[in-house]
């Protein structure tokens, strides 16, 4: 047989391919160890995978099997002692929950199972993946599954809590009295925002009734983490934007426009629309496709979103192309200077004239 002689950036590309080809390998070894906090047996120092596998319940040589594969990604160190791992630095990122809570609802069997029907989606040019595992939507099986409920409203948390230092520091709220920020989960942007500027004199926290109702539960969290003037300016008002928003001089909607269709977008600009005062804003915290042919984590949210939540990331024309659609006029889209978020950038549109 004629052996073909191949370079090194043939090989390479091989590689990579190979690589892509088997990610969820590593997408399931690190959702396994995430989901069973492996990581924070080695808080203390360096321990054996069988004892930590007998003390957990899971069979020790397939559990040092996983944590061998993941060590090669440096997820964990193998010491030389036989079966042995010690803490590297990205397995000590595993012990914080705030990040892990990101990384596990991304990672975790609804969106994987979802995943299986990428194809049909595909054919069919309608987001099948839910429907594929037995859900009408997403949100179908958020409303279904109350655990996974709390990884979704623990994730979105963790989400914003990275990019708020961005956007309190790139955006200027100070001229609005009134903020509303419609499907504000836990509420964490707004109460930042109301911490920093005392002249806000109400928030509104707006999102469907199972989210305000869990919120209930955040009441000492909230109070430990805020002084009474900021708490006393916050409040929270349940609905569906598809059908009504509180009036107020400014809505954020943030990370709320790429869960839905062009046509569903347009639905909820125009209850905005509908609601607000003639000089309101809108202040939209979303991706801004701005790129090709580059490394580009959007991208694949979007590919994310087409298929597990009938969602889209989009350009700059897109959110231009958007916003007419629906009676507004685009007077501001800025990258943030952050990058790595998913909401990498703000459109403000207002009422066209
Ligand atoms: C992707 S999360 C974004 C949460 C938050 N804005 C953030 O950036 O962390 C979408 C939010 O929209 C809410 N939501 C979904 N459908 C809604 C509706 N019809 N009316 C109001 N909120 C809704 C969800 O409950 C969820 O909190």
């Amino acid at each position: 047989m004629e052996t073909v002689e191949r370079d090194d950036s043939r090989l390479e590309m091989e590689r990579e391919l190979m690589d892509m080809g088997v990610g969820y390998w590593k997408s399931r070894a690190l959702n396994y160890v995430m989901e069973d906090n492996i990581a924070k047996h080695l808080q203390n120092g360096p321990r054996s995978a069988f004892l930590i596998a007998n003390e957990i319940g899971v069979n020790p040589e397939f559990l040092y099997r996983v944590m061998r594969a993941l060590s090669t990604q440096g997820i964990f160190k193998e010491e030389e002692e036989y079966g042995v791992f010690s803490q590297s630095p990205k397995s000590a990122i595993l012990c914080e929950n705030d990040w892990v809570n990101g990384v596990i609802f991304e990672s975790e069997d609804f969106a994987y199972r979802s995943w299986f029907s990428f194809r049909e989606s595909i054919k069919s040019g309608k987001s099948m993946g839910p429907k594929s595992i037995g859900y009408d939507s997403f949100w179908d099986i958020v409303e279904k599954n109350p655990s996974y409920g709390a990884v979704f409203r623990e994730g979105m948390t963790v989400f914003t809590n990275h990019i708020i230092h961005t956007i309190l520091n790139e955006t200027d709220f100070s001229p609005f009295e009134t903020i509303a920020d419609l499907g504000g989960s836990q509420g964490v942007l707004l109460l930042s925002i109301l911490k920093k500027l005392p002249s806000v004199k109400k928030g509104i926290n707006f999102d469907l009734p199972s989210t305000i109702d869990n919120n209930k539960l955040l009441v000492s969290e909230r109070e430990a983490q805020h002084s009474s003037t900021t708490l006393s300016r916050f409040t929270e008002v349940s609905g569906s934007f598809f059908d009504s928003v509180p009036q107020a001089d400014c809505y954020i909607l943030k990370m709320i426009l790429h869960d839905w269709s062009d046509e569903k977008c347009v639905s909820i600009l125009t209850t905005v629309s509908k609601c607000m005062k003639p000089n309101s804003k809108v202040y939209i915290f979303d991706a801004i496709i701005d790129s090709k042919n580059q490394p580009n984590y959007k991208v694949w949210l979007d590919l994310h979103m087409l298929h597990h939540v009938d969602g889209k990331e989009r350009s700059r024309k897109e959110w231009g192309e958007l916003a007419s659609l629906a009676g507004f006029q685009v007077v501001e889209i800025t990258p943030f200077s952050e990058k790595y978020s998913r909401s990498t950038g703000k459109i403000v549109l207002s009422k066209s004239a």
